[in-house]
């Protein structure tokens, strides 16, 4: 093991202890200096296989070439959306029933997490259902060139479960040698004017090489069937925030979130509709460029199997041209357990595009 390895081992090392530690709430603590050391990507991505030496390997999945008539001079820009699963919930209240405790192990399954974040280097990653931010995903993410943001849920249920880490919540991490924040807002949503436990980030960035800003925006609505007008009116309240922020749709958007809704509900119908001009990436994978995936979530409760539709990822479909997207896992990858497995560390794929800005915007957004 070299030098550089073992220094990354103790790293790995450290946020692995930290979250078998104590009584104390980790959550809270700032990353001390030595964490601000760069790490090179392949070394904890070498780190992260050794610890997962005993998993079945990583599922194979393809970019889809999406390619437009529009030309890019620049390189694309990649956005991962992940609900990666709260580690409280996953251990404490999901009720996964066909999914082994040991599968569910924070020390593996932050691996896992790690390792498909790096497999596909996004320059953005919008997540929900952070509750190792701080000893965790902060300390390593910005050891690779992240700055990151986070926003906890006001009563996240994390808080509820025994040996938790913290409220669960929403981040934000862009790549800070490709962008320079202009601008940032986190984003209490609201439903029918009164505040709910749901939230939102949103940043205006601009791109270093091309000097193009843009707006990202990473949400979590609330779950659950009987609460789809609550969703909608969630969904409202953060298409009015982000009129504001696109300074009227002025400054071209990508919104990613879990959106506990199916393209059925109200709340999808509202973003598809939105005077913001937003498409949903991942259409652009069915043949007719019109359906969304079949699933996008996956898993096995005790009221029997979910499979569903909630996660997306937004742009503004006259602004940005979406280059390529990541194919989802097959029904025969994910397995009769569904998810999480040993395999896969979440209930919910990961969605990565590639986002290049139109050289001529037709001034529509
Ligand atoms: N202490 C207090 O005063 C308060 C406490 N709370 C706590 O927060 C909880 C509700 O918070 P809220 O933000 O509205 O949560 P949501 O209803 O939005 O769901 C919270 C999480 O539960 C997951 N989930 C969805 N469906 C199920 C299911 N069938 N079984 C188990 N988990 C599921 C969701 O995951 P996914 O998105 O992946 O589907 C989500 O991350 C309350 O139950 C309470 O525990 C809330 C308010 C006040
Ligand atoms: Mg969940």
């Amino acid at each position: 093991m070299g030098h550089g390895t073992s220094r990354l081992y103790s790293a790995l090392a450290k946020t692995l202890n930290s979250s078998t530690a104590s009584q104390h709430p980790e959550y809270l603590v700032s990353p001390d200096p030595e964490h601000l050391e760069p790490i090179d990507p392949k070394e904890l991505l070498e780190e992260c296989r050794a610890v997962l030496h005993t998993r079945p390997p990583r599922f194979q999945r393809d970019f889809v070439d999406l390619r437009t008539d529009h030309p890019s001079s620049h390189p694309p820009i990649r956005v991962m959306q992940w609900n990666i699963l709260a580690q409280a919930l996953g251990e404490g209240k999901d009720n996964f029933v066909q999914c082994p405790v040991e599968a569910l192990k924070w020390e593996e399954r932050k691996c896992l997490i790690l390792e498909e974040i790096l497999a596909y280097q996004p320059d953005i990653l919008c997540l929900q259902e952070v509750d190792h931010y701080f000893d965790t995903f902060q300390p390593l993410l910005s050891r690779l060139g992240y700055q990151g943001t986070f926003f906890p849920k006001p009563w996240s249920p994390c808080l509820d479960v025994e040996h938790n880490n913290g409220p669960d919540g929403c981040a934000l991490f862009f790549l800070q040698n490709r962008f320079k924040l202009v601008n940032s807002a986190n984003i209490r949503l609201t439903a029918m004017t009164l505040k709910t436990n749901q939230v939102a980030i949103a940043q205006t960035l601009e791109c270093k090489e091309s000097s193009r800003q843009f707006c990202i925006a990473v949400t979590h609505l609330k779950a659950r069937t009987g609460w789809e007008r609550f969703r909608s009116a969630q969904g409202c309240d953060l298409l009015q925030n982000l009129q504001n922020i696109t300074q009227g749709a002025k400054i071209p958007l990508i919104v990613c979130g879990d959106f506990n809704a199916e393209p059925t509900e109200e709340v999808y119908k509202h973003f598809a509709s939105s005077s913001l001009n937003l498409n949903s990436a991942y259409k652009l994978l069915s043949a007719d460029g019109q359906s969304e995936p079949p699933y996008t979530t996956w898993k096995i409760r005790t009221s029997g199997e979910c499979r569903h539709t909630l996660d997306y990822i937004w742009y503004s479909k006259h602004a940005l041209s979406v280059r390529s997207a990541l194919d989802l896992l097959t029904e025969e990858q994910i397995g009769p357990n569904r998810l999480p497995s040993f395999n896969y560390p979440s209930d919910h794929l990961s969605l990565v595009c590639d986002f290049s800005f139109n050289e001529e915007p037709d001034g529509l957004l």
